[in-house]
């Protein structure tokens, strides 16, 4: 690429803050990639240019992302919601907290954790503890909201879930996904204080970019919409097309059309906005369809 000095040359191109690398990298770079953008890499690896959008994306650390959007450094950023929470939560994006599209991938929950034996039953059990975590804003908002006496957090930057057996702390408030951590540590969820998903954060802006940002969004609900979504055809008995449409979940109003010589039955397509199960497809089979396909959509705009 060529190498021009970062955001000098062209002050109308977009900033987008994204991971680095981690987790939410992985999620955010399929996404950009679904969108149709590929990106070419500053020789300094701190930011990428996209090719088909005038739009600049910068490569940090997730913990950064949503005070790089709120001081307006970056003009949009893809992050966690448990991450912004906090930043928000601990006072760090002043009065200018972007607003919020959920994106529905990087599906975690936060929860507070403790060693299996523990008998917990309800908040209060919880009085007294110290408990290891990186989100300490939302613990102790949480603690307050449910009235727990006596607790505190202890900040750890990673592998909370050996504080209880290092003897620093008696809790944990981390990330869950499958649980799979917390369980090869002798932990078991408590309380889950809040679910998270990649957030879109960003704006309102205005000029060139809101348009570019506009176009942005456009593509990222494009592949939102088509993430679940499938064409589905098959053939029918024609007094069956009713009790068929219903079971599809979220159907557009089915297209029927003529089978050749055969005037008992048509075929039936529709578009099913929600994921189509097996067992959906089994009652159709018993509804009486035959010749069912159910097709991915690569994209669907409205
Ligand atoms: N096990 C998980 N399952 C699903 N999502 C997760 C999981 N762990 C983390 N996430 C989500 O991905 C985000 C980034 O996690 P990751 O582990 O890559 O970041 P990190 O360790 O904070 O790294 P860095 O701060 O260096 O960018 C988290 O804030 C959370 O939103
Ligand atoms: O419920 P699970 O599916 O086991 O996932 C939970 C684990 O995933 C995250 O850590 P990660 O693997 O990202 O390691 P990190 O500490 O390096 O961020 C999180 O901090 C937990 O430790
Ligand atoms: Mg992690």
């Amino acid at each position: 690429m060529p190498e021009q000095p970062f955001g000098s040359d062209q002050p109308d191109r977009l900033r987008l803050a994204v991971q680095k690398k981690g987790r939410l990298a992985d999620d955010t770079f399929d996404l950009l990639k679904k969108c149709g953008l590929t990106m070419s890499q500053s020789k300094n690896r701190l930011y990428a240019r996209v090719e088909q959008l005038p739009i600049d994306i910068l490569l940090v650390r997730d913990d950064d992302i949503p005070a790089l959007v709120a001081g307006g450094a970056s003009d949009l950023g893809i992050v966690g919601g448990n991450v912004f929470e906090e930043e928000r939560a601990a006072g760090r994006l002043g009065d200018n907290v972007p607003m919020v599209v959920p994106l529905g991938f990087s599906k975690c929950r936060l929860c507070i954790a403790l060693p299996k034996e523990t008998i917990y039953s309800a908040p209060k059990d919880m009085a007294g503890m110290r408990i290891a975590t990186s989100y300490p804003a939302l613990t102790e908002a949480w603690l307050n909201e449910n009235g727990v006496e006596g607790a505190r957090t202890v900040v750890m930057n990673g592998a909370h879930e050996i504080a209880p057996r290092l003897g620093v702390a008696d809790a944990v408030c981390d990330i869950v996904s499958t649980g799979g951590t917390l369980d090869a540590n002798g932990l078991a969820v408590a309380e889950t204080i809040y679910r998270s998903e990649a957030l879109f954060i960003g704006g309102p802006l205005d000029g060139r970019k809101a348009e570019i940002a506009e176009a942005l969004r456009l593509r990222i609900e494009g592949v939102q919409r088509s993430a679940d979504a499938k064409y589905v055809m098959l053939n029918a008995p024609r007094d069956a097309v009713d009790a068929i449409a219903a079971v599809l979940p979220a159907a557009d109003q089915p297209t029927i059309l003529e089978l050749a010589g055969q005037s008992d039955k048509v075929a039936v397509h529709t578009v099913c906005r929600e994921e189509v199960v097996w067992e959906q497809l089994e009652k159709l089979r018993k509804l009486g369809a035959s010749a069912i396909l159910v097709l991915d959509i690569d994209k669907m705009l409205a």
